[in-house]
């Protein structure tokens, strides 16, 4: 960090000073630029956002103020103070704590043991009291209102949960100001809700919140200010309430978006069936039946535990249903098995991306061609420049973020990583293409631009499965089937509304089929 930067925030500690100030932060990564002079002023009890599109520097800024990362140049300072050095993990852990998407607490401990296990062994040398671990677990548990018995393991805590726990944790250590990053992405409306309040009760017991996320309707609900990122830099930082949602929108992409909607047209009435599900059964009771023709977009629509991805799942192979049919285009699929979807036409964006979608350490154009062999070479020989070039194609067409093919997925941001994983689905002309949660984590340019793709993909006759409770996902179909409780409890056409449809997610719809 440099002296000038630092002795710019240098000075008296607590009082006004913000919880977290940073200035001047550049980071590269070989030859991105990652940060550019960029900086952030978080106050004490404020519940700030900070957004940009993907790739903007957002998850780079956080690791630096976690310091997990060290920046090349710039300050942290905490309450007026400066940062503490890079490998004094007690010492950040007091100040601040991150709660990220992907779980940091140990699946196959207790939650006792994993709010208190390293605490209690560190340079203790007596043994560890099984009785008073719990009771301390409960006490703190109880003393931030998170209802979980600490006697069970954390696998089977659910998001929510995991994610209390990790506020409760950091808390602990004495930290009152915490990173929720993309923190309502895998939570349905009524988990979000109860997540708000208790980001509103901790605020008013003195926590401070940096928000992260790509939903900009949460933003305007649960924050007071918002801090913008584009390309590396700051553009601005305002008070939610003198920020229009149009000038937000502005800020991150440096123009106006607009999403694409279904083009209404219904597909020819002689277009041929490329996919038909017949009285599917999933293993935990999920049902559906339904039909999609070449050129359509059919939507699957529910909140959590609806079932609509388990039935997904079941429908590409990832996992195995207990009775029913499913055909792509007359071949009937072989139950369970993803290299079978994949051989009778299907193009799969998965749920999670971290454990189906992509090998990190590969590059894109790895990742892109690994299903299509036979286009990039002969004979088993891989042609680099043919798998090189169809990977500038899909770095073009899906405006991906990235120096070149050569590039390893684990350097891309997350919305860039899903995108590869839509190139990847692409990239062997599907006849079916089936989207889980295609945008999850992906910003609103990206996101035009992945669902600009499912225009023209549908354009070409490929016939496409959006399975999604995003209504922007849902607003490209020209049918959506409502799941709810494992049952398909509403279907519309062209001209629905957006209450009717949320309606039908949360279980309150009037029109049972
Ligand atoms: N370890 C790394 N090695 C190389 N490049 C990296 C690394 N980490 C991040 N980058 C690059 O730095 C830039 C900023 O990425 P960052 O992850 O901070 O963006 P982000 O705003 O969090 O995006 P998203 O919303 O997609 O998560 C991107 O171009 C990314 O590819």
């Amino acid at each position: 960090m440099s002296g000038t930067s630092r002795a710019a925030i240098d000075g008296p500690a607590g009082g006004d000073r913000p919880v977290v100030e940073a200035v001047n932060i550049s980071k590269r990564f070989g030859s991105t630029v990652a940060l550019s002079e960029a900086g952030i002023v978080v106050r004490r009890g404020e519940t700030h956002a900070l957004v940009g599109r993907n790739g903007a520097g957002k998850s780079t800024l956080v690791s630096i103020l976690s310091g997990l990362t060290a920046a090349d140049a710039g300050a942290v300072a905490f309450d007026g103070r400066p940062a503490p050095p890079l490998g004094d993990r007690d010492a950040w852990r007091q100040r601040l704590a991150c709660v990220y998407q992907k779980s940091t607490i140990i699946p196959t401990l207790t939650v006792a043991e994993n709010l208190f296990l390293n605490r209690h062994a560190r340079g203790s040398g007596r043994l560890i009291r099984w009785s008073e671990l719990r009771r301390d677990a409960e006490r703190l548990l109880a003393t931030w209102s998170v209802e979980v018995d600490v006697r069970q393991p954390a696998s089977t805590l659910s998001v929510e949960q995991r994610q209390f726990v990790e506020i409760a944790r950091a808390l602990s250590f004495g930290a009152r100001f915490i990173i929720l990053d993309e923190p309502t992405a895998q939570l349905d409306g009524a988990g979000i809700s109860r997540l708000f309040t208790r980001i509103r009760d901790l605020r008013a017991q003195g926590v401070t919140f940096l928000f992260i996320s790509h939903h900009l309707q949460e933003v305007y609900e649960i924050c007071d200010q918002v801090t913008v990122f584009r390309d590396a830099r700051h553009i601005v930082t305002a008070p939610v309430a003198e920020l229009s949602r149009q000038a937000l929108v502005a800020a991150m992409t440096g123009e106006d978006v607009t999403m694409p909607e279904a083009d209404r047209r219904p597909p020819s009435p002689g277009a041929a069936v490329l996919l038909s599900v017949r009285d599917l059964v999933t293993r935990s009771g999920a049902e559906i039946s339904l039909e999609v023709k070449a050129g359509e977009v059919v939507g699957i629509a529910g909140g959590g535990g609806s079932g609509k991805v388990e039935v997904a799942e079941a429908i590409v192979g990832l996992s195995c249903p207990a009775g029913g049919i499913v055909a792509v285009d007359g071949r009937v699929l072989r139950p369970g098995s993803v290299p079978d979807a994949l051989a009778a036409g299907v193009g799969l964006v998965p749920q999670d991306r971290h454990r189906e979608g992509l090998v990190p350490l590969l590059s894109i154009a790895e990742n892109v061609t690994m299903t299509v062999p036979h286009r990039v070479g002969r004979h088993g020989i891989i042609s680099p420049a043919r798998r090189d070039g169809l990977a500038r194609r899909t770095i073009a067409d899906l405006a991906i973020k990235a120096s070149g093919p050569q590039v390893p997925v684990s350097d891309l941001s997350g919305g860039n990583q899903q995108k590869v994983v839509m190139g990847r689905a692409l990239a062997s002309h599907p006849k079916l293409l089936v989207l889980i949660t295609p945008t999850a984590g992906v910003d609103v340019r990206s996101k035009q631009t992945l669902l600009g793709v499912v225009e023209d993909v549908r354009r070409r006759g490929t016939a496409v499965l959006v399975v999604s409770d995003e209504l922007d996902d849902l607003r490209i179909c020209d049918r959506v089937a409502v799941m709810f409780q494992g049952r398909v409890v509403h279907e519309t056409a062209q001209g629905w509304s957006d209450n009717d449809l949320v309606a039908a997610m949360e279980g309150v719809d009037l029109h049972h089929v």
